[in-house]
């Protein structure tokens, strides 16, 4: 039936939409861009901490969260941006968890759900999100080419996500993405490899950010990533089930790592 476990997501995805309902505009605060955070980046490798509650592939990561102290935790330990789950079927996420972060954090806040309609940019733009996550897996060029711009309109940045070369060619002959992400997570066996970013780095242009996504596991994770072209790394699991977010970024990208690049 589902090829993979983003079929089933986007089937339910479309269910969803059916009940849409518009929430009102926020106020808006400072607009904060995510490109150039992650272009001056506070170590030697970007990165953006995510706020995800469990996964398919992993369940619940944690019984209860404290959004706004996980994010200020983040903001403290240098990260340079947040991405917030927004999907509350698989990810026990929400618009009012991203609402939690950008009150509590003046950092770039990426939306990270699974956007197939216009509706849910202009929702991004009314909860505060600056950038929204585009899949390339789940859209066809033309729709997600026609998202990017929806977002554009409303001075949103768009992370567009690829899971391999074919993918990233295919984006890349209709327009090129100002920050693009490689998921080294296989939707269909959910392992992560490290590997996955190193093979597209040829492809992806140098002028593109490129932000490796999943599987960041330790500081030598770190370091593949930094000297296999990547620009930021995109961390979940393992800070979210830290004790201490904080220290858990240190950890992966604190001295050992900044060292290490400055002697490279
Ligand atoms: O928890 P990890 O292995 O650090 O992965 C984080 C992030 O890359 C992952 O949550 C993710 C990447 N792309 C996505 C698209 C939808 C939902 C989730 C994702």
């Amino acid at each position: 039936m589902y090829n993979n476990i983003l079929d089933r997501i986007l089937e339910t995805k479309k269910e969803e939409l059916d009940g849409f309902q518009m929430p009102e505009p926020m106020p808006r605060s400072e607009k904060y861009s995510l490109r150039e955070a992650l272009s001056r980046p506070h170590h030697a490798l970007g990165l953006i901490a995510e706020v995800k509650q469990a996964s398919p592939s992993k369940g619940l990561f944690r019984e209860k969260m404290n959004v706004p102290a996980i994010a200020e935790s983040y903001e403290h330990a240098g990260a340079d941006a947040v991405s917030v789950l927004t999907d509350r079927t698989y990810f026990h996420g929400s618009a009012e968890n991203l609402i939690k972060v950008r009150k509590s954090v003046r950092l770039p806040v990426l939306r990270k759900d699974f956007i197939i309609d216009e509706r849910q940019i202009e929702e991004a733009f009314r909860i505060g999100a600056d950038a929204v996550l585009l899949i390339a897996a789940a859209l066809e060029p033309d729709l997600l080419y026609e998202l990017y711009l929806a977002a554009r309109e409303r001075g949103l940045e768009s992370l567009v996500e690829v899971h391999r070369i074919e993918e990233a060619e295919a984006v890349l002959s209709k327009f090129t993405p100002e920050i693009m992400g490689v998921n080294n997570r296989d939707l269909k066996t959910f392992e992560t490899k490290l590997e996955v970013t190193a093979a597209l780095q040829g492809t992806i242009p140098e002028d593109v950010v490129l932000v490796s996504e999943s599987g960041v596991q330790s500081a030598a994770d770190v370091m593949y990533l930094k000297n296999h072209g990547a620009d930021a790394a995109l961390v979940g699991e393992v800070l979210i089930r830290a004790h201490s977010p904080r220290e858990k970024v240190r950890e992966l990208f604190g001295r050992e790592v900044n060292e290490h690049a400055a002697r490279a």
